[in-house]
C-alpha cells in the first residue's frame, strides 16, 4: 500500500532501528481530533486499549475518548504519564508551554520520549520548558490519520536514540506515510504543505462541486464524482512511475475539454499555491518565534 511506505531516513548517525513491542505505553496528552485520529488508528494496527493513557481536562471528552476506544483517561497530565515509554503533546501550541512546565517534574522522574505533534512550536524550547534535553521527536500529522492515509513529517533531536526513533516512527506509520526530515527548519514546510494540505484539497473538493452544480448537475452526483476524481488521481499518481504532469497530459487531448479547463487553472492556480504554501510555513515559524518566547 503506497501509504504505508516510508522514506526511512532517521537523523544523521543514527544506525539502523531495532524492532518495537507492541507492548509500550502510550500518554497522550490533549485527546483533541488529532490524538482521536491517531488512537483510532494505532488500535487498527493490532495496538490495545489497555496500551494508551489519554489526558484531557473536559470530563465530556475523557468519557467519549473511553466510550470510543476503551483507552483510560485521566484529568490529570502527571498521572497520565506515569509508566508510559512515549508521552504524545497533543493540545494546541499556544497551551503547550503551560502544560509542558506543568509536567516537567514528572517528565524528569520518568524520562520518556516526548512526541510533540504542536505546529509550530520548536523542540529546544519543548527541551527548555521541561528543564532537560530530553529526547524529542517533533511530528507534523494530518488528519487524514483518521482512516489510515495520513502523510506525517518528523525529525528528531540529537538525543533521540535508535529504539525511539523506530518507535516514533512506527507510531506513525500505523496511521500512514512517514518522512523524516533532517533540518528541523523543514517542519514549517511540511506544516504549511501536509499538515494544513487537507483543507486545501477540501476546498478544492468544495469550488469543483459548486462549479458542476452551477452547471446544472445535482449536488449529489456533483459530489461523488468529485470525490472519486480526486481519489481516483491521487491512488494513480501514487501508484504510477510516471510525474502528475505526464499523467496531466494523458488527460488533455490537443483543442480538447481538459484543455479548455486547464487554461483557465493555470491563471492563478499555481501562484495561489506557492502563496498559500509560503503563507502557512511562515505562519509556523512566526507561532515558534512567538509561543517559543513566552515562558
Ligand atoms: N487538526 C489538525 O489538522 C492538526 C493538528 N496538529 C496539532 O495537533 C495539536 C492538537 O490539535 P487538535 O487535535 O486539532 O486540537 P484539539 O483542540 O481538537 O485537541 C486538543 C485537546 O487538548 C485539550 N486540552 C486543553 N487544555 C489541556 C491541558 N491543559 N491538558 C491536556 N489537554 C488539554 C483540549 O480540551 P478543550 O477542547 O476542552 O480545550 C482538546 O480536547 C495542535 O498542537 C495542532 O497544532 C498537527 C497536525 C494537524
Ligand atoms: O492549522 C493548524 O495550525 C494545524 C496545524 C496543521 C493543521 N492544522
Amino acid at each position: 500500500m503506497p501509504h504505508k511506505t516510508s522514506s526511512k531516513t532517521p537523523p544523521k548517525g543514527k544506525s539502523p532501528v531495532t524492532p518495537v513491542s507492541k507492548a509500550r505505553k502510550l500518554a497522550i496528552i490533549g485527546g483533541g481530533n488529532m490524538a482521536s485520529s491517531l488512537i483510532g488508528g494505532l488500535l487498527q494496527d493490532g495496538w490495545k486499549a489497555k496500551q494508551f493513557r489519554v489526558a484531557d481536562p473536559n470530563p465530556a471528552q475523557r468519557d467519549l475518548l473511553s466510550e470510543r476506544f476503551g483507552v483510560a483517561a485521566y484529568a490529570d497530565n502527571s498521572e497520565a504519564v506515569q509508566g508510559a515509554d512515549g508521552v504524545v503533546l497533543a493540545v494546541k501550541p499556544q497551551m503547550l508551554g503551560g502544560v509542558v512546565a506543568e509536567l516537567a517534574p514528572a517528565l524528569r522522574k520518568t524520562r520518556p520520549l516526548i512526541i510533540s505533534i504542536a505546529a509550530g512550536v520548536r523542540a529546544a524550547d519543548i527541551q527548555r520548558w521541561i528543564g532537560e534535553p530530553l529526547p524529542v521527536v517533533r511530528v507534523m500529522p494530518n488528519t487524514p490519520a483518521l482512516v489510515a492515509a495520513g502523510a506525517s513529517g518528523l525529525y528528531a533531536t540529537p538525543e533521540v536514540n535508535n529504539v525511539q526513533i523506530d518507535f516514533a516512527e512506527s507510531l506513525m506509520r500505523a496511521v500512514g506515510l512517514v518522512v523524516w526530515v533532517q533540518q528541523e527548519s523543514l517542519m514549517d514546510v511540511v506544516t504549511g504543505l501536509s499538515g494544513s494540505g487537507p483543507a486545501y484539497l477540501f476546498l478544492v473538493l468544495e469550488a469543483m462541486e459548486d462549479a458542476a452544480v452551477a452547471q446544472g448537475l445535482d449536488r449529489r452526483t456533483a459530489r461523488l464524482l468529485t470525490l472519486q476524481t480526486v481519489f481516483g488521481a491521487a491512488k494513480m499518481a501514487l501508484e504510477s512511475e510516471d510525474t502528475p504532469a505526464t499523467l496531466r497530459s494523458h488527460v488533455t487531448s490537443p483543442g480538447g475539454t481538459t484543455a479548455a479547463g486547464i487554461r483557465e487553472l493555470e491563471r492563478g492556480l499555481r501562484s495561489l499555491f506557492y502563496e498559500a504554501v509560503d503563507a502557512a510555513t511562515a505562519r509556523s515559524q512566526a507561532m515558534a518565534n512567538h509561543y517559543g518566547a513566552e515562558e
